[in-house]
């Protein structure tokens, strides 16, 4: 059912599902790829380049349509029209997956990355590939992964600089058990929340604190309702591009292919460009009034060993197979 808002503005609404087959005028098809943050945003600008590469691949046979601010809601909303084919593409954390495929809690393990290039190995080589396929059987295609980024913790009531500073914080965390978790091993009040309604409920007072990266942090103006802002970075956040698989089959082979060659091209640009925002927002966020802190190397330390056991109960829902092959390619990068 559209909402009033997508009524009254005239925006676009989940229409019944499109068949690939069902190609507009002059035989071109218009797919929807639909995402939760901004225009302005490192999705919404990887999300037009990667509609201009199929364009461009496709001689302007598949024209998709990319639609953010939301206006089909946020990632597990998105997931669900995806998977029902009421849009045919979308940009989503993997975060929300993990209700549908408790394998991917293995990407929210805390401290599991410690930089870029290990996360960049880890999701495009063979345990990506192993993710990506558990979306089939949910009605959806794992096309790459793009970068969200490390989190990091903001506060309104008073900086994080030791592990007892987290105790009592009300936190809000993504819709995810291993998020939940890991806050509530560390003594806070967690409280799972969708993001789209993250910055209202911050300025409300519902919440003390939230966990976001760097570049998300800035372009969602979470810094107008956040004080204190800790460089935790104590997970990798993945963002995952998805395509409907009911959508997908009915597509010619060589479209499949053009759609795939422009999904790693956006994904290259996605990640350059987030790192570089990334860099930039630690300024901005300063410039902006956030009262910056790193931790020592002594609180890190505590903060992870106070999370060891979370992966406790990561194993299980991933199946050792799989963490004992993520830790292993880690153990290889970091020997070299
Ligand atoms: O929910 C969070 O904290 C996120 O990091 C969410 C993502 O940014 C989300 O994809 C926004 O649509």
């Amino acid at each position: 059912m559209p909402t009033r808002r997508q009524l009254l503005l005239g925006l676009p609404t989940l229409a019944a599902p499109r068949l690939a087959g069902a190609a507009g005028a002059a035989g071109v098809l218009r797919p929807r790829f639909g995402y939760g943050l901004a225009d302005d945003s490192n999705q919404g600008r990887a999300a037009r380049l990667f509609a201009e590469e199929v364009m461009r691949r496709t001689d302007g046979r598949i024209m998709v349509e990319v639609i953010g601010n939301a206006i089909f809601g946020t990632d597990a909303k998105l997931q669900a029209a995806a998977a029902e084919g009421k849009i045919e593409f979308s940009v989503t954390s993997t975060a929300t997956l993990v209700e549908w495929i408790p394998e991917f809690s293995l990407l929210d393990a805390p401290f599991l990355f410690s930089n870029p290039a290990e996360a960049d190995a880890v999701l495009d080589g063979p345990v990506g590939d192993q993710l990506r396929a558990k979306l089939r059987p949910r009605g959806l295609v794992g096309l790459v992964y793009w970068e969200n980024g490390f989190r990091n913790l903001t506060t309104s009531v008073r900086p994080v600089r030791r592990l007892e500073d987290f105790q009592g914080l009300r936190i809000r965390v993504m819709q995810n058990p291993v998020a939940l978790e890991t806050f509530e091993r560390l003594g806070t009040q967690a409280r799972p929340l969708a993001f789209d309604k993250l910055y209202d409920a911050l300025r409300d007072k519902e919440f003390d604190a939230q966990e976001n990266p760097l570049a998300n942090i800035l372009q969602s103006r979470l810094y107008e309702v956040q004080k204190y802002l800790t460089l935790t970075r104590h997970v990798y956040s993945a963002w995952i591009v998805i395509a409907s698989a009911r959508w997908w089959d009915a597509l010619p082979p060589a479209d499949q292919k053009a759609i795939m060659e422009a999904a790693v091209v956006s994904r290259d640009f996605e990640r350059a460009d987030t790192r570089m925002r990334s860099a930039q927002a630690l300024k901005d966020l300063k410039a902006a009034g956030l009262e910056i802190n790193e931790l020592s190397f002594s609180e890190a330390n505590r903060i992870s060993n106070r999370l060891n056991r979370v992966y406790a109960h990561i194993g299980p829902r991933v199946g050792l197979p799989l963490l004992v092959q993520t830790q292993a390619q880690l153990a290889e990068m970091r020997e070299r």
